[in-house]
Formats: structure tokens, sequence, C-alpha cells
């Protein structure tokens, strides 16, 4: 099958754009012509499951309720995580953006998006929803953003109540391991796959404060497909939703062509015994991949590819950085 090049498209330069990373649901008719074409189609990235459509309706009913809302992103893609959708919903309540997965980052990275974000004037708290670090921080903050709910209280001669937070964003960006963390027990389900969490679910945090879990919530359809190709290199979208070994491909395009990845052929050559050559295309890579190691399987090499990628065994990379070319239209170096 022959490679269509994702067209070059405009990146999105901040929260304020982020907006432009998933259009409206107006907007979001498929193109009929695209869609005849069969090679296209399989490669579009959707998934809008019905439970997400369910948690959507319920989440927005919830948030009537809440004091305060924590937006948890990818800290790897930190705009294509950006939900459209949350500003509208949340209005005038305040918001704290969480970027977790901050161990599945450089630091060079980090610092990268933390300049760009303090340039914003817009506080960023990094997470770490396997062993906790950072989460007090995003306690605290949520705690006193929402001090003045209990003085208005006391001024009406009630009772002080805990702040009610909510922690929303994709699916599979953390959400339920960094509640888990805080109140040290399961007392949300969290496994590395998207989809996880189907109900609203309250979850006390000590005496100050209580968060509700909420599903992951999607668009309902992705007109910016290096963004869905993104969410499924990162795993934050439904596996049926795309092919392993054309995600992988576009996975290993968009690492070569990554300026925070130098070292990412000796990565390749160290786990598969090959570099990716110049010349040589991500998907012509899966395909020697999967002649040399898995008996001609694409999808097996694909799905290799997908899991190191994503269990850091590639290196530690954001895929996203600011200010960077989109990396599908970034041309590589050709001999
Ligand atoms: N390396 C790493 N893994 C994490 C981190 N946070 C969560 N995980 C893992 O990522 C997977 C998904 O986490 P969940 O908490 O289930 O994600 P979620 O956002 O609640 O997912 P949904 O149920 O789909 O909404 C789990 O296996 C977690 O252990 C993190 O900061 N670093």
């Amino acid at each position: 099958m022959q490679r269509v090049k994702a067209q070059p498209q405009p990146h999105p330069q901040g929260l304020q754009s982020c907006r432009a990373v998933f259009n409206s649901l107006t907007d979001l008719e498929l193109d009929q012509e695209s869609v005849a074409d069969s090679s296209l189609q399989a490669r579009m990235v959707q998934w809008y499951p019905g439970h997400i459509a369910r948690a959507e309706r319920q989440l927005r009913e919830q948030l009537k309720l809440v004091d305060v809302v924590l937006e948890v992103r990818d800290a790897r893609i930190p705009l294509s995580t950006c939900h459209p959708q949350i500003p509208q919903w949340c209005g005038s309540k305040p918001r704290l953006l969480v970027l977790n997965r901050v161990d599945m980052i450089s630091p060079a990275d980090q610092q990268a998006w933390a300049n760009y974000f303090a340039q914003q004037h817009l506080p960023v708290f990094w997470t770490n929803g396997m062993d906790g670090t950072g989460i007090t921080k995003v306690v605290r903050a949520a705690v006193s953003l929402s001090k003045s709910i209990n003085s208005k209280r006391s001024a009406r001669g009630l009772k002080p109540r805990a702040v009610r937070a909510v922690a929303v964003g994709f699916p599979n960006v953390g959400k339920s391991a960094l509640i888990n963390r805080l109140v040290n027990k399961r007392a949300c389900d969290s496994a590395p796959k998207p989809g996880v969490t189907r109900q609203l679910r309250w979850v006390r945090i000590g005496g100050d404060l209580d968060i509700l879990d909420a599903p992951g919530v999607l668009p309902m359809s992705f007109n910016d497909q290096i963004a869905a190709q993104r969410l499924a290199m990162c795993n934050d979208i439904g596996e049926a939703a795309y092919v392993d070994s054309l995600v992988a491909a576009a996975l290993l395009d968009t690492l070569v062509a990554l300026p925070n990845a130098p070292d990412i052929q000796e990565q390749l050559q160290r786990r598969f015994g090959m570099e990716l050559p110049p010349e040589m295309t991500g998907e012509a890579y899966v395909e020697a991949l999967a002649v040399k190691l898995f008996q001609s399987e694409k999808e097996k090499a694909g799905q290799r590819i997908l899991k190191d990628f994503r269990s850091t065994a590639l290196g530690t990379l954001a895929l996203e950085l600011p200010h960077m070319q989109p990396a599908h239209s970034a041309p590589r170096q050709r001999q």
C-alpha cells in the first residue's frame, strides 16, 4: 500500500489556539471523497465509543457541582491532549493544568514546555501518576483556590465543606492513577489502556478535598489526523481506532524528525538491530522489521515498535515541543 503523507497543517501555537487541534462538531463531517478512498479510510483514526458519549453528558451535569477542574494532559503530547471543549464546559470555574507522565519525557523537553507555559502566564503542574511526584502540589493549589467557598459559606451560617474537584482529560492520560496515588489505594480502576474508567466516581481525599474521577473524554471526531495519530502513538485512544503497523510507521517518521531525539537511530539499532536510513520510510522500516523478526507479520512488528515507545524503551521523548513544525510535514533529509 502506498504511503499517503499527511498534508502540512498549521501547528497549534498554544492553549488559546488548541481549539484548532480539533474542529467543532459542526465541522466534523468527513469529506465524502476522502471516505471513498479506502487507503485513506484505513489511515483515518476515529474513536468515539458509546460510554464516552454517556460519560460526557454526565460529566457536564456534574461540573455544575464542582469548585475546581483539574485538566489532565499527557506530557508527551500536551497539545494533542488539549480538549477544545473543556474551557467552555468549565466556564469561569478555576482550572489547573496538570501535565502527567512527566517521567516519560526528558528534563530538556519538560524545561521547554515549562518555559513556554511560563511565557503564557499559565501555571502548570507536572505529575507522575506512577510514583505520585507532584500530586501534593496539585491538591494544595486546588484547596487554596477554593478557600473562598468556605468563607462565603460561613458568612451564610453554613458549615464548611470539602472542596470538590474533578479530573478531566483524554482517555489513558492517567487521571485515575493520580487519584489512586492521592488516596494510596486502588479507589479507581486504572490500567494501561484507554477507556478503563466507565463511571463517574467521587473519591474523598482527607477531609479537605473530594475528587471526581471521570471517564476520558474525546472530541466526537478528529479532523486533525496528525493529532489523532499522536493520540494513537501514545495509546490515548482505543486500539480499535487504528492499524498498529500504520501508526508505528508514522511514529518512526515522527521520531526521526524530532529535534529532541538525537540518539533515535542508536536506539533503533539497539532494540531491533536496524537503523532507519534517510531514504527509508517508516512504513518500509516496519515491513523490513516484520521480515527480520516477525515472520513477515507487519502488525506484530508495528505492535512491538509501539510497545517499545510507550514503555520508553526508545527513550524518554515528548512528541510535541513548543513552536515545533508538525512532525509529519517536516521533510526528512533524503540522500
Ligand atoms: N509511566 C507512567 N505511567 C502512568 C502515569 N500515570 C498513569 N500511568 C499509567 O497509565 C495507565 C493509564 O492510567 P489511568 O489512570 O487508568 O488513565 P485514565 O486517564 O484514568 O484512563 P481512562 O480510564 O481511559 O480515562 C495506567 O497503567 C497507569 O499506571 C505516569 O505519570 N507515568
